[in-house]
């Protein structure tokens, strides 16, 4: 198994003011500074909104008993083996006097979170195929959801499945306080970590120069890509039609699917994660290639958003979840510090609507006022097939993953790409399930 840190975490006594002051925010709210809120210290204003929602979702007053939410955590997290969280929910689930029998597998779960499980599997792998009959199933049954329970399972659920692309992403690994958690290194990835630790130097210096070298002779350097944002932001609106822009749509769809994430992992996934799991071999299959028969369409952005929709139904069923995460939303989705790599007043916001809607693209959702031709040109593809692993198979990038890709930017940065990965990603499956709760109600 690949677990590796590559990012140096921030010493919390030398992280500037605001950063500290977050991270003592996160010290009580979790008993500890667990790796996570580390990594995301290098955007505190993030972290703060990060940690606000989390802990309103598994601590605060809320429609689920606690011990429930810990275990949708762990459900949730395993579908991508995610040992982390897994472990990290195992024992939070035991501190809130969940019944450890619940902890030998789904199995000996109750009934109504079994019944969970097959919206579980398909929000993290295929969330375009949720739909009203799901939700029909779980709140029609002998022991049924209320509607603001399974709003709030299905929160946890996106949060969980979502925040395993950041763990993977960033590389983090178990404190080493947690239960029964041992992890093998490979001998290739143990040296690597260490190498990468003698580099980096409180995490933010990059290997610069010989990334410079490397991206010049691949033709795909910072400074072209910094030309092309360029060259878009003076572009006056031109009058594209929408035909065409649809099908500037489809073919970066088709352009996703072409690009296969191998799955290298020697090792089978552990039998303590395995007693979670059920249905290993679904996982996520490119939207265009879905099988003809049962064809689902684009999901238009237009026609159920997160402003005008999802927002407003999340917050009815479960008090101001919808402002807590929109908040998150906008942060992720606005936050720059007009830097890249070593430059300084660059507009990034071009490139950061590309990460932002080719996830949503790689999930069949089209946002129709969006020319994706500025995806072409601002994401090349080494960094898609990042993009396509962490957000569709986290639990396949590797190390060499990671250094590999946006070779010029700083390791903060890198983070920060992963957050909006994390986020959009999220955005992504609540829609779907929103969407298909909505039409049940109505
Ligand atoms: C992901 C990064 C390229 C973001 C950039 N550093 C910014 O401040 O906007």
């Amino acid at each position: 198994m690949y677990i590796y840190l590559p990012i140096k975490i921030i010493p919390s006594n030398i992280a500037d003011e605001q950063t500290h002051s977050v991270f003592m925010d996160a010290f009580i709210q979790n008993n500890r500074l667990d790796h996570v809120s580390q990594v995301m210290g290098y955007h505190p204003d993030y972290l703060r909104n990060f940690l606000t929602t989390q802990n309103y979702l598994l601590r605060e007053d809320g429609p689920l008993p606690y011990d429930y939410r810990h275990y949708i955590a762990i459900i949730a997290a395993a579908r991508h083996h995610c040992i982390y969280l897994v472990k990290l929910h195992e024992q939070e689930f035991l501190l809130r006097n969940g019944n450890p029998e619940w902890l030998k597998g789904i199995a000996y779960a109750p009934r109504k979170i079994q019944d969970l499980y097959e919206i579980n599997k398909i929000l993290a792998h295929r969330p375009w195929l949720i739909n009203k009959e799901h939700m029909m199933k779980l709140l029609k049954t002998p022991e049924p959801w209320s509607l603001s329970e399974l709003m709030h399972a299905i929160i946890l659920l996106t949060h969980f499945h979502s925040l395993c692309s950041f763990v993977y992403g960033c590389g983090i690994n178990a404190e080493l306080d947690i239960d029964g958690f041992t992890y093998s290194r490979s001998s290739s990835s143990s040296s690597d970590t260490d190498s990468n630790s003698e580099n980096n130097e409180v995490g933010e210096t990059s290997n610069h120069s010989h990334a410079q070298q490397m991206s010049r002779d691949e033709g795909v350097g910072l400074e072209a890509l910094m030309e092309k944002m360029k060259k878009l932001n003076e572009m006056s609106l031109e009058e594209t039609s929408q035909e065409e822009l649809l099908k500037r749509f489809h073919s970066v769809e088709h352009q996703s699917a072409e690009i296969t994430v191998p799955n290298s992992k020697k090792s089978t996934p552990r039998s303590e994660l395995m007693r979670y799991v059920l249905d290993d071999e679904f996982s996520y299959t490119d939207f265009v290639t879905q099988d003809k028969v049962n064809e689902v369409p684009t999901f238009r952005a237009c026609d159920y958003s997160w402003d005008d929709h999802g927002f407003s139904l999340a917050n009815r069923l479960y008090t101001d979840i919808g402002n807590l995460l929109d908040d998150k939303y906008t942060m992720a989705a606005n936050m720059t510090y007009y830097t890249m790599g070593d430059n300084r007043e660059v507009d990034t916001s071009s490139f950061r609507r590309a990460i932002w809607n080719y996830i949503h693209c790689m999930y069949g959702i089209r946002h129709d006022d969006y020319d994706y031709s500025e995806v072409n040109q601002l994401l090349e593809r080494n960094l898609k097939a990042y993009i396509k692993t962490l957000t569709c198979y986290p639990e396949r990038l590797q190390k060499k993953d990671y250094d590999g890709v946006m070779r010029e930017f700083k390791h903060s940065e890198k983070v920060h790409v992963n957050l909006m990965i994390m986020e959009a990603r999220q955005q992504a499956e609540l829609l779907y399930a929103l969407r298909a709760l909505n039409r049940y109600m109505t």
